[in-house]
Parts: structure tokens; C-alpha cells; sequence
């Protein structure tokens, strides 16, 4: 079996080496999958999209232009719905609400140039 010289950690077979670059071909196609699996994914590369390319007719944009001020007291206003929602234990308008409160949460953190990544790794170093 042919080795190959690694410089940091010393001899790796071929077939090691190929075992390698599949697992990190998985990883990436996981989490390629993932992200088109995932609505909030999409959801922020959409807003994000709208932070880099302004259109006149976007909610987002008016929010963006509106800086913290404008997203701040939106987070305020649509979390305090999620509170009433949940205290009418409407499941409907619970999950409506929700979906407000998340989206003003990714513009919030667009705006801030956080990654959602950082929010889903955060979660990850929890589990
Ligand atoms: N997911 C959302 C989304 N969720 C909630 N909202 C808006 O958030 C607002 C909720 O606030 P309110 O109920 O208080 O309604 P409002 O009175 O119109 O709001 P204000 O004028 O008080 O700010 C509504 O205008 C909703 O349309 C959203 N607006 C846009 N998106 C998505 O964002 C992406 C970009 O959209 P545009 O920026 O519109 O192109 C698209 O994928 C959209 O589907």
C-alpha cells in the first residue's frame, strides 16, 4: 500500500486520505440539504440578499432603512403578540405570531451582520 507523507502528522494511507475527502464531501452535501431543507435558512438568505440589493417595494428594506429603531420597536411590538397569542391559546395565531417575531429577529441580526450560522452553532454547543 503506497503511503503519503503528511507534513503535520506524519504517513496517511491513499485509502485513508480518500476516506477523508468523502467525509468532508458528506458534511458539505449535509449541509447543503440542510440549508435548502430549512425555511429559516432560506428565509434570511432572502433577507440578507435585500440588505446587499435594495428594492423599493420591500418591507425589509423599509425596515433596514429604518435602522434599530424601526426593527427594535417591531421585535418589541411582535413579541409582545407571541405573549397575547399564547395567553388566548390560539395554536393558530401562536404560530403566526411566531413566524412575525422570527422574521424580525433575522432582520435584526442581518442588520447586525450576524450570521445565522453563529445562532445555529450556539444552539449546537448546547445540545
Ligand atoms: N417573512 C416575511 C414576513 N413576515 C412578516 N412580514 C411583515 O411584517 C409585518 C408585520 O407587522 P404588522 O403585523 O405590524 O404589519 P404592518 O402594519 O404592515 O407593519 P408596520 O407598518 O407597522 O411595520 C407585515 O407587514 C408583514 O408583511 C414579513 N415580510 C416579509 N417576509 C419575507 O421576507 C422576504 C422579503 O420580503 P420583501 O422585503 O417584502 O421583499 C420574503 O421572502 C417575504 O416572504
Amino acid at each position: 500500500m503506497r503511503n503519503i507523507k503528511n507534513n503535520n502528522k506524519g504517513t496517511h494511507s491513499v485509502p485513508l486520505l480518500l476516506m477523508g475527502d468523502a467525509w468532508h464531501l458528506t458534511i458539505i452535501l449535509y449541509r447543503y440539504l440542510g440549508f435548502m431543507n430549512d425555511p429559516l435558512s432560506e428565509l434570511f438568505a432572502v433577507i440578507v440578499d435585500r440588505r446587499e440589493h435594495p428594492q423599493e417595494s420591500s418591507y425589509t428594506c423599509k425596515l433596514f432603512a429604518g435602522g434599530d429603531n424601526k426593527i427594535l420597536k417591531k421585535i418589541g411590538e411582535e413579541s409582545a403578540e407571541v405573549v397575547m397569542a399564547c395567553k388566548d391559546a390560539d395554536p393558530d395565531a401562536i404560530a403566526s405570531e411566531v413566524a412575525d417575531l422570527f422574521y424580525h429577529t433575522l432582520v435584526a441580526i442581518a442588520h447586525h451582520h450576524v450570521d445565522l450560522q453563529l445562532v445555529y452553532d450556539k444552539l449546537a454547543q448546547r445540545r
